[in-house]
Order: structure tokens, then sequence, then C-alpha cells
């Protein structure tokens, strides 16, 4: 690691982080234009580096990289927060469209564990194309005093199709049961009581294949959950960690799944099973209780509805909206350094229950589970828990990944079978 001088007029940061730039930055200047309507914003990625934030149609697309931050161990979100107020205390933006991703932005993954060795990174594109509300607009950014001399953005044909198989990774699916059993022997014992377990899938992506492919099937299959790619980090999570916009800041917690029913009787019938089930309300509950926990000092008048189904393509979910004003000054990346790691992909207690993770998973997450989104000037900013996900290393090799809240009466078969139906949005994006 070290502390480059790419910001040489600005205090130093608490701890050390890594800092790449495009050119030497001294202070970025931003400039933000409306456009006609763009449409599809994937089209406009690089197909090897995709940067993208997307739901529902809307989003930011990014190409580029003006400047790079990496952040390593425990105070990597914290010191990621710090980093990002001192860039933007240097930034001059002209945002005419003033919307939630127009004007300076940043794209962001953090690993899942304080001891990954996989980087965090926090990445300003040079352009960004943004979509929101029937606005588009393009964002430059550039170490230079005229943002505006970048080339304009333009869509390209995407690459030839391609399809692979994932084969098991180092947790087999016999392997993950055993270890889901030795999960609910340790809460037997009393020293843990809920675990998030998970496993992964390796393939191989042939070399100059188009990553958009799959982003366009993640964005189509699962249009209500967050897609994005971000350092080679591909996924469509349907579970928003924070989002800050306008003073107030709103989370959704999911834990607790069930299979689809195979008519819409037998789907009726899953949904109001699963609202029912007590093991799912108990694990559902520690996810809520530390989402709750962790945001309380940032807020007043947090408001949580009951919990209540979630229906996506691939299976279903409890969920509990929670919502509230920001009280203290606390940006989007703040939030994520309070929040992570959540019980819904930790467990709880949360010390606990990452060494049972540390000692029951035979890899390093990277990641998976950990936060991915977006962070603007202002300090607002979307981010997701990164779940349905898969890692693609610069040698092509992918790793994607799926896990389980473990609980006092989880049944392996069924907690096997249910990280197969979270593997699915991945698996079927690739194959
Ligand atoms: C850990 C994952 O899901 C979490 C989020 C929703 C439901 C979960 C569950 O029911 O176990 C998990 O807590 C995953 O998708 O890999």
């Amino acid at each position: 690691m070290f502390t480059p001088s790419a910001y040489p007029g600005t205090p130093s940061v608490k701890s050390e982080f890594v800092t790449r730039t495009a050119a030497p930055v001294q202070a970025l200047s931003v400039e933000t234009t409306p456009v006609d309507d763009v449409r599809q914003l994937i089209p406009f990625l690089d197909a090897r580096h995709p940067l993208l934030w997307q739901r529902r149609g809307e989003g930011i697309a990014g190409l580029g990289e003006a400047v790079r931050l990496e952040f390593t161990g425990p105070t990597r979100v914290t010191d990621a927060a710090d980093a990002w107020r001192q860039i933007t205390a240097a930034a001059s933006v002209v945002d005419p469209v003033g919307l939630p991703g127009s004007g300076l932005v940043a794209f962001g993954t953090f690993a899942f564990a304080d001891e990954s060795e996989q980087a965090s990174v926090l990445i300003v594109p040079s352009v960004v194309v943004g979509r929101r509300a029937g606005v588009s607009w393009v964002t430059r950014i550039s170490a230079t005093t005229d943002a505006t001399a970048t080339a304009a953005p333009k869509p390209s044909a995407f690459g030839p199709e391609f399809r692979l198989t994932m084969a098991p990774g180092q947790l087999s699916a016999a392997g993950y049961g055993k270890a889901v059993e030795s999960v609910v022997s340790r809460i037997a014992t009393g020293d843990v009581r809920k675990v998030v377990l998970s496993r992964e899938l390796h393939a191989h992506l042939p070399a100059g294949a188009d990553v958009r492919r799959a982003l366009v099937e993640l964005a189509l299959g699962y249009s209500d959950c967050w897609t994005f790619a971000v350092d080679g980090f591909v996924g469509a999570s349907p579970e928003t960690l924070v989002r800050v916009t306008g003073g107030r800041l709103s989370a959704q917690v999911l834990a607790g799944t069930a299979a689809r029913g195979a008519d819409a009787a037998a789907d009726g019938r899953a949904a109001a099973a699963l609202l029912a089930s007590g093991k799912d309300r108990a694990e559902h509950a520690f996810a809520v209780d530390s989402v709750l926990e962790a945001l309380s000092p940032h807020t007043v008048a947090l408001e949580t509805s009951a919990p209540f189904t979630l229906k996506l393509p691939n299976l279903w979910h409890l969920a509990t909206d929670v919502a509230g004003p920001v009280a203290d000054g606390s940006s989007a990346l703040d939030l994520v350094g309070a929040l992570h790691p959540t019980a819904a992909v930790a467990g709880t207690p949360r010390a606990a229950a990452l060494e049972v993770i540390r000692e029951l998973e035979p890899f390093d997450r990277g990641r998976y589970a950990g936060p991915v989104g977006w962070i603007g000037a202002d300090g607002s900013g979307e981010w997701a828990v990164a779940l349905r996900s898969a890692q693609i290393a610069p040698s092509g090799d992918i790793t994607a990944y799926a896990g389980g809240g473990i609980v006092a009466d989880s049944d392996p078969v069924l907690e096997v079978a249910e990280t197969t139906m979270k593997f699915r949005p991945i698996v079927e994006a690739f194959g």
C-alpha cells in the first residue's frame, strides 16, 4: 500500500489508501449536460470493463477511469468515505440536471471481509451516461479545467454470444450441506444464533468476450434488482443496503427465502407459508435488528414496515422497508460503513458468526455480500448488498457466489436447494 500525492493540497486521510489516476489530479472538473433520451445504458459501456448501476431501465453507465482509489482492511469503507469528502471538496461541478447520479459520482465495490485479499475500490469514470425520471444526461469528468474536452460517448454493437457452464467450487453442494449441519449444531450449543454461509461456482470467460451480454440478461431478467458492474464484479442484487437522497435514507432488508410455486395457486401458498414460517421470520428478524441498530444513531423517527413477501423471478424473499431522515449529515458511504456486514450476510452475534464463516468457508468471499453502488458529490448514493453476483478476474476466471442464513431449525437439504435458486441469475446470464 502507498499514499501517492495525487491531491497534494488536501488534508491527509486517517489511514493509507492507494490512488491510481489516468492523469495527475489536482482537482476534478465536472460538467453534466442534459441529452436526448438515451433509452438503453448498456450499449454505451466498455465491453471488457463495464461500469454500471441500473434498475428498471434507469441508472448510470460509466466509461474510463478519471480516478481510481483502492482500499483494504478493516477501515476500507470509512477510509473511502473520508477520501470521497476530499475529492468532492476539491472538485468544481456544473450540474444543471440535479438528479440522483448526475454531477460528480464514483462507483464502488467493497470486499466482504476485513482480511480479504480482494481490493475495495472507488472509481470516478471519465464519462457518465445517466437516465432517471425521463431525463437523460452525460457527465464529463476530467483533471483539466475543461471537462467538455472528453469525446462524446457512443453506443456500440455487442460482440458474439457465448455460453459458459459453471462448475462446483471449493465447497461442493454436498460439502455445503455438511457445513450447514455443522452450523446448526454450533447454534444448538449456544455460542451463535444465525450464520450466513455461502458456496461458490467457477467458470472461465473466453478472451475478448463482451461482458455486456451478461449484463443485458441480468437487467432484463431481474429488472427490479440492482444490476451492477464495477471492476469486474457483476450481478443483479435485490437487496438495498442503503439509499440516501434529499436528506433521507432508506433500506430494504431481505432475509428468508422460498421457492416460487409451479402455478399461481401454489405460488400464493408458497408466499403465505414463507410469511407464516417461524424459522424464516426469526432469520429475517436478526437481519432487521442489525440494520435498525446500525442506522439508529444516524437518524430520528426511523419508520419500519411489517415484514412482507417480495416476489423475484427465481424466488420469494421476506422483506422489510426502513426509512427516515438523515440526522447527522452522514453520507451514503458513512452509512454503508455503519451497516456492513448486516445479519443478512454475516449473522448474529456478528463477531461469532464471522468467526464461523472464516472457519467453514474455504474461500475468500471477495466482494460477494459486500457493499456495491455509487456515491455522489453531496453524499447521496445508492448501495446494494452484493448478492447474486460474480467476480470476473483479469485472467477471465469467474467466481459466482450464493449463500443463505442458517438458524436453529435450518434443514441442510433445503439450504443447498436455496443456494441453487440464488445462483440462477448468474448461471443463466453467463450460460
Ligand atoms: C446470502 C444471500 O442472501 C441473503 C439475502 C436474502 C435472503 C437470504 C436468506 O434467505 O438466507 C440471505 O440472508 C445470497 O443471496 O447469497
